[in-house]
This record gives C-alpha cells, structure tokens and sequence, in this order.
C-alpha cells in the first residue's frame, strides 16, 4: 500500500497495482482527468482478442476518489514516485498493465519486461536506487525487484511468480535459441488450461496461489532437468561419435581385414618364398619310391624349357598322400631344395579366418606371387582343410569360396609356366573330386609309414647325429618298432639322447632307446603318482588280461611290454608289436585284437566279480567297437550286410543303421565270449603274471615268457 502524500488528496492508502490497474482500467476507456481525455492506447497495452477479461474486478480512478486528479498531478505523483523516472529518459511516461487477471499478470511482465529491465538499468536503479528504494519501501511493493520476505499475501506471491518469470526470461540471454523459443512460447495457454486445471480440481481458492506457486516451481524445476538432460545427451553422443571413429580406425588397421598373410609361422613364407637350398632327397629315408617319383618334377624346374621343347605336360599339382609324420612336407621341400627354386609353404587350416572372403584372397594372393618368382614350388599342407568335399549347407554358405578360388587359379595357369603345386593330406579321401581330377593335382604320390629297412635307414640317419653306444644295432630297434612313422623315429632317437644327458651318461645306449620306445608306446611314467595296493592289484590282473589274452590268441600281435607303473593317461599298458610290417590285416588278426581288448573287463569280471568291475576299460572297448564297426562298414567282414560299404553312417535309414549296429554288437559279444573262456582256461598263468606284475612293475616280452611257462624270474 502507498500513501499519497500529496495536497491534492487526502490521505488515501491504496495498492499500486491497483493504482495501476485503475489508470487503465477497461471502464475507463479514457481517463478524463482535468477535462483531458486521453486516448486509451496511451495508457493501456491492447490486450489481445483472444485473451478473454479477466476476473478479477477492475478498479477505476473514480472508485479509488483520484477522479479529480490532473494529468499533470499524475505526472507529478509519478515524478514524486520515480523520481527521473519520466524526465529524458526514453521510457514512456505510460505504463504498460495488464488488463488480464492478476493470475497472468507475472506473464504479461515479459511485454512489461523493458520498462522493468530499464527500471532495472543502472542509470535509474543505479542513481536512484536511494528514492526509488525508499519510495517503494512504503509502498511494500518493491514492483519487481525486492522479493519482500514478510507474511504472504496474494500479491507477494504474484509477485514471486513475477520474479521467477524473471528468472526465466533471464535464461533467455543463456539458453540456445530451440530452448529460448520454448521458454517465450505463449504462456497463456499454461495458464489458461491452469485456470481450467484448478477449476476442473475445485481447487479452493485460497490453495489456488501455492498451487499455482508449485506448478511454477515443478516447471521450473523440469526445465533445468531438461537443460542437465540435454547437455548430458550432447556430451554422451559426442563420446559414441569418437569411440566409432576409433573403432572403423582399428577395424581398418586389423591384418584380418588388410588380408595380408598374417605373421604367424608357416604362413608369412606363402608370400615370402623360402629357399631350401639345405634340404634335398638325401635328407628323407625310406621313402624310395616316392623320391622316385618326384625326381621328373625335379628335372622340370631344373630346365622347364626341356619339357616345352617335347612338348611333354608335366602336371601342374602332385598330391602327397600318407599317414601323419611320414614326410610329406620334408619331401616338397627336398623337391624345391634339389631344383634350387623358391619354396611357398601354406598351411590349409590358415587360409579360411571367420571373416568371410579371406581364404579366397589369400589364395589369390599366394599364386600372383609365385607366378612372379616362377619356377617355383607352392607346398599346402592338410589340403583336405581347405579342399575339404565343399559343403552344401546353409551353415557353411562361404564353404565353397576358398576351394573354387583354389581351382580357378590352377586352371589359372599353364601346365609349364614353371609352377608346381605340391598339396599333402591324410585323408584323400575327404577330397573334394573337382580337386584331384585331371588337370589339376592329377599326380598322386603315396608316402607310407617305412618298413623295417625304411626304419633301419631313418634310425641310421639319426643316431648318426648323436654320439651313440656301437654296440647298438639299428635294425634290432627298427623290429622293435613296427608302424612307427619317420617323425616317431626320429622323436624316439631325440628321446633316447635327452635321457642319456639326463643320466649324465657319455653317449646312447640301448636302455635310453627302450626307455625311449616305452615312452612312445605306452606314454611318459606318471612315477609321482601314489597308487593304493587295492588299485595296484585290479590294474596288475586287468593288464595280465590282455597279456594272457595276447599270449595265447594266435593272430594277436606279440606282446612287447606289460607295465602296471602310471604312464600318460592309463594306470598300466600292455605294448604290443607287429612282428613285422603289416600291409593288410586278416578277419582274424582283426578279430584277435578285439579279443585282447576285451581282455581287460574280462579279468576284472572273473576276479573281483561283476560288481566290482571298474571304468579302466573305457578305452578298450572304444577300440574293439572301431574295429567292428570297420569290418561290417568297410572291409565287407559281415555275412549279414556282406561286402557293401557304408562311408556316412548319419545318412542311411533307420533299417540299414540298426543292421549296422546289430551286426556290431554280435562281434563284440562274441570277442567277449572268446576272452572270457581264454582266461577261464589259463587262470592259474593269468595269477602268476598279475603277481609277477605287482612284484617286478614293468615285464618284457621275455620274462612275460619265463613267467607264463611257470619258472621263477631272476631277481632284478
Ligand atoms: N622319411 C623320413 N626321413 C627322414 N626324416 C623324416 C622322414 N619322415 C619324417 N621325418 C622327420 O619327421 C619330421 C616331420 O615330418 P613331415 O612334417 O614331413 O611329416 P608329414 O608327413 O608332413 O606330417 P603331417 O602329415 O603331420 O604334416 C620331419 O621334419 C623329419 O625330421
Ligand atoms: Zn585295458
């Protein structure tokens, strides 16, 4: 409330918004003061059509008795309020009201909003802050700026909602322009469907304001959510846009994506051809007739001009097939060794990656590279992993990229363009047929496991490179190992030497080569492991099981050890050995080895009885079942299906699967049979060698003899 002090009136008290309010009230469409009539737009806004009068009673300038005042006397109390607030300044000498509600009268201060920001500019609230401040500390309305923080009255309140306006219209200058048009939006809506919103809530009217007040409060409050959100969301993809960028920088880095030949061994030398000037023919033994057969592939990288001339085609890929360890690569090397031309070695497990397309272009790669260093010999190992039979099969869509680049770059090339492929598997065949059909690796050359003589020459070749004990003679060893492959050869030799430096011994002797050959057979010695008397005693009878077994089967292989010391994975091992090389197996070797297989479970049966027999002849029985299954699938040996072979078991029907099986169970059951009644009839030798076992630990074929026959071992 202000007092009007001046002569011209009593002293009246009375709100100057009201006062205010009365100069453009819409009664007074002109203030006729002093006679003048003033027209209304020089004291009022225009209030909007759309913005309905408000409610709230207007009062007038005759209700408050100013009626009589001139304009002058206005001008004057306005002068005597606000001191320079009309003199100079380029504030109109109007004020700007709302004609609205006092709801919405904070929202109409943003029209109001230059006077009060002038009324805020230093020049007047700076210099006249001292009378503008004492004026309006009588009126108890500070009219925007001081938040009085008395009781709370209606207008106090209004005018903090003022205040907050304020607030809101100084983000203005802050907040971007999208959040600056969402602030400026025409707030009369929110408070209309406010109004509409209190009206439909019955809100009394004495809650009405801290309602209001809260609404302001909660907008405010989701505003500056919005704003932390907002900038939160800026930063966070700003952070996603970076980490892409560094992830398509690294993807593009990766050698899987340069499909460059990665630099792991034995495929970086596919690109970078290595010279095997050290490895020719006199390095791989017992493999003549194979040697033979590659020597013209020799003669024609040697001179490729002397097969041109006649006109002669060499083939253009040589298939080196042969079980594991026989020499394959060492003899594709000796190839390009001996021809003195670069060697590219690719191993075909390498070339396919998960990333689809990559077999292909490094197969791409591998020849455009040796057709440039023509001649020359390209070796890929385990052909069958990349020219594997392609699978027509939606999981392996890609399967067939890698092999079909593979053809398309041998019928690439011409037969003498001086470029040799040497492909080596175990299992031709998995081949696919496109692959070893004429014009591509059209030479197949066999690379067995050596025989005896083989042996002889490949243990010669190696003990020549250790110091070793003259006495020893290579081919008593070579017997001793029949079926060993080169690689076996050579590791039982290596063995051998490392067990002599272990004795500290000078040179080999003949118990580090049996040491070593045990080794082989029958896995390294477990000596750490502590093993009960109860358990000794069942693998002492189960291992004599299949030494009495093997003893008196007359197509079983002769026993080479019997052990009951832990070695590798078993408790104990039998070690058998083909008197010599065995080129084919006869029905009943076949089924003799079934039979000292089952010797095992047979002797825990018959001893310690059916419920004490023990999981020790898994193994067995996985080996008595694959050579049943291979008699009646593939040698033909079953009246029942006779001589067809049956290669996937998976793709025949229910009727031929359960023949197939039922068939393989007779086999079994009767090898069982056969066993049971062996060790039934030498119960008494079956005693005696378990005792032996468990005196002595390890048994030779020869005191295996002594004690079958029933004389006494000599004590070691
Ligand atoms: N006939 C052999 N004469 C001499 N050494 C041999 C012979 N066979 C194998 N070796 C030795 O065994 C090692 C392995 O042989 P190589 O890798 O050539 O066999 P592979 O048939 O290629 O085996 P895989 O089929 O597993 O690749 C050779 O480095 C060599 O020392
Ligand atoms: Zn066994």
């Amino acid at each position: 409330m202000f007092s009007l002090s001046s002569t011209v009136q009593p002293q009246v008290t009375i709100p100057l918004s009201h006062l205010i309010n009365a100069f453009h009230s819409p009664k007074n469409t002109s203030v006729s003061v002093s006679g003048v009539s003033v027209s209304q737009n020089q004291y009022r806004d225009v209030v909007p059509e759309h913005e309905a009068p408000s409610s709230e009673p207007s009062l007038n300038l005759k209700d408050l008795g100013l009626s009589e005042l001139k304009i002058g006397q206005i001008d004057q109390l306005v002068e005597n309020l606000l001191p320079g607030f009309c003199k100079g300044k380029n504030i109109s000498s109007h004020w700007h009201t709302s004609h609205v509600s006092a709801q919405s009268f904070f929202e109409n201060k943003y029209g109001n909003l230059d006077i009060f920001s002038t009324l805020r500019s230093s020049c007047l609230y700076g210099h006249h802050s001292r009378a503008l401040q004492s004026i309006c500390s009588d009126l108890q309305y500070w009219p925007v700026f001081i938040q009085s923080r008395g009781f709370k009255t209606l207008k106090s309140r209004t005018r903090r909602l003022q205040s907050t306006s304020e607030r809101l219209a100084e983000t203005q200058n802050i907040a971007p322009s999208f959040v600056k048009g969402f602030l400026l939006r025409d707030r009369g809506s929110d408070v209309e469907s406010l109004d509409k919103l209190m009206k439909t809530k019955n809100i009394p009217e004495a809650h009405q304001d801290a309602f209001k007040t809260g609404f302001a409060e909660g907008f405010l409050k989701a505003q500056a959510l919005t704003q932390k959100t907002n900038d939160s969301l800026r930063r966070t993809r700003l952070i996603l846009f970076i980490l892409l960028l560094l992830g398509i920088y690294g993807l593009l880095k990766n050698p899987f994506l340069s499909v460059r030949f990665r630099t792991t061994t034995g495929l970086d030398s596919a690109v970078d051809p290595v010279q095997m000037k050290n490895v020719t023919f006199e390095h791989v033994k017992g493999v003549e007739e194979a040697k033979q057969e590659l020597q013209e592939v020799v003669e024609f990288l040697k001179n490729p001009q002397k097969f041109t001339v006649l006109g002669g085609k060499l083939p253009k890929g040589i298939l080196l097939v042969g079980p594991p360890g026989t020499g394959k690569t060492l003899l594709a090397r000796a190839v390009a060794g001996e021809a003195d031309v670069p060697f590219y070695y690719a191993s075909g497990s390498e070339f396919d990656e998960m990333f689809v397309g990559v077999g292909a272009s490094r197969i791409r790669n591998l020849f455009r590279e040796a057709k440039a260093n023509a001649p020359c010999v390209i070796f890929i190992d385990e052909l069958d992993s990349v020219g594997g039979k392609r699978i027509e099969s939606p999981m392996h869509p890609y399967s067939r990229q890698t092999i079909n680049q593979l053809l398309a770059e041998m019928d690439g090339f011409k037969p003498n363009e001086g470029v040799i492929i040497i492909g080596a598997t175990n299992f031709p065949e998995a081949l696919d047929n496109a692959l070893i059909r004429p014009g591509r690796f059209d030479m197949q050359v066999t690379v067995p496991r050596p025989d005896v003589k083989g042996r002889t020459e490949i243990l010669k070749w190696y003990l020549n490179k250790i110091k070793f004990d003259q006495s020893i003679d290579p081919e008593i060893i070579a017997r001793g190992t029949v079926g060993f492959s080169g690689a076996e050869l050579e590791n039982l030799v290596n063995q051998a030497a490392l067990k002599a430096a272990v004795d500290g011994k000078e040179m080999v002797t003949m118990k580090e080569l049996e040491f070593s050959k045990d080794k082989i057979l029958m896995g390294p010695e477990r000596r750490s492991v502590e093993i009960d008397n109860k358990n000794k005693t069942i693998t002492a009878y189960h291992e004599s099981g299949h030494a009495i077994i093997a003893y008196y089967t007359k197509d079983a292989m002769p026993i080479n050890k019997a052990t009951i010391m832990p070695r590798g994975p078993t408790l104990g091992h039998v070690s058998l050995l083909p008197e010599n090389d065995r080129w084919n197996e006869t029905r009943s070797q076949l089924l003799a080895q079934m039979d000292v297989s089952m010797g095992g479970r047979v002797a825990e049966e018959l001893i310690f009885g059916t419920d004490h027999i023990t999981t020790g002849a898994s193994s067995d029985f996985d080996n008595a079942t694959k050579i049943a299954k291979r008699m009646v699938t593939k040698f033909g040996m079953s009246e029942k299906l006779g001589v067809m072979t049956y290669s996937d078991t998976g793709k025949l029907s229910p009727e031929t699967q359960s023949a197939i099986e039922q068939e393989i169970r007779i086999l079994l059951r009767d090898s069982y049979e056969r066993a049971k009644h062996i060790l039934k009839t030498h119960a008494k030798e079956h005693k005696n060698l378990a005792e032996a076992l468990l005196t002595y630990e390890t048994l030779d074929a020869k005191e295996i003899q002594i004690v079958l026959e029933g004389k006494k071992l000599e004590v070691r």
